[in-house]
């Protein structure tokens, strides 16, 4: 070998990334949001939303802070102590998180139902085929039988069964109208959001500021480790999870500038 010849690092083999890139979650973030337009399951507009979660996340330091999995212990606590929780998926989720969707969703016996802002029977079908490919077994919201009150837009269509009857919603990804009307219906919202001051998260129970390819598989991990507690354990874990603290903790590191690993 030459001293020109240089030893190629290991890539991902879905997006050739070399996966010691210092940055690689960013890049496979993206990748993923890229390909999700590409096959009609993420919305333009998607790349926008990811661009702005991924400055939020340059500013975290691209690591699940301590208070978000403190979040993402009560979300598990929270899922599993409910007695209809429902995961919303949107294009952006579909194309980031689809396996880890599924798997939260079977941990804590959650309904999965697709509710999209830009909604079109194409998109529809295409995530819920998605989710399929993936392991889902029931895909909800492509019925749209009932209506979010208060919330004049495509939205607003959800299914009677799923998110209209839920106790505890999963809102990751979304605009905070939403956020607010579900909790003005009374459910109990997990959101997950880069932006520790968008209104999702200052409107939600349970407010995760984190990556969505991080918070979830980490609030799976949560459940499954909780998964022979007992509910007054579950309830205390709830119960002891203080939201402002968790939102001010984030946008405390935002604010300090003082990256991980720097
Ligand atoms: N991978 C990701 N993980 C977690 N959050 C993300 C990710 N990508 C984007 N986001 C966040 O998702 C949100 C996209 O939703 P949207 O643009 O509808 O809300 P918004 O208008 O910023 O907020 P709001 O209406 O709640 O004030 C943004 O706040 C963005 O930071
Ligand atoms: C792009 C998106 C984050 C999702 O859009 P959809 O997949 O159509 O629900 C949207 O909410 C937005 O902020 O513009
Ligand atoms: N999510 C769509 C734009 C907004 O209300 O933030």
């Amino acid at each position: 070998m030459t001293e020109y010849e240089s030893v190629p690092s290991a890539v991902d083999d879905e997006t050739e990334i070399p996966t010691d890139h210092p940055r690689y979650q960013d890049l496979l973030t993206r990748h993923r949001i890229e390909a999700g337009v590409e096959k009609g399951i993420t919305h333009l507009q998607g790349m926008h939303a990811e661009g702005r979660g991924s400055a939020f996340d340059y500013l975290l330091g691209e690591e699940t802070i301590p208070s978000a999995d403190d979040a993402e212990r009560a979300a598990a606590a929270q899922l599993l102590l409910a007695d209809h929780p429902v995961i919303s998926v949107n294009g952006n989720v579909a194309a980031l998180v689809p396996g880890e969707v599924v798997d939260l969703a079977s941990t804590v016996n959650a309904a999965i139902e697709i509710n999209l802002f830009n909604r079109t029977p194409e998109r529809m079908e295409r995530i819920a085929d998605h989710l399929r490919d993936h392991g889902a077994e029931d895909v909800l919201g492509l019925d749209a039988d009932a209506r979010i009150p208060e919330l004049d837009h495509e939205r607003s269509k959800v299914d009677a069964e799923g998110i209209y009857e839920a106790d505890v919603v999963v809102v990751p990804l979304e605009d905070g109208d939403r956020a607010e009307a579900l909790s003005e219906m009374g459910k109990t919202e997990i959101v997950v959001d880069l932006n520790p001051l968008s209104r999702s998260p200052q409107v939600a129970a349970i407010p995760i500021v984190d990556n969505i390819i991080r918070a979830f598989p980490n609030t799976t991990e949560h459940a499954r480790a909780l998964a022979d507690a007992d509910d007054a354990t579950l309830r205390e874990i709830v119960d002891s999870f203080d939201r402002a603290e968790a939102l001010a903790a984030a946008e405390d590191r935002i604010r300090s500038g003082d990256l991980a690993g720097e």
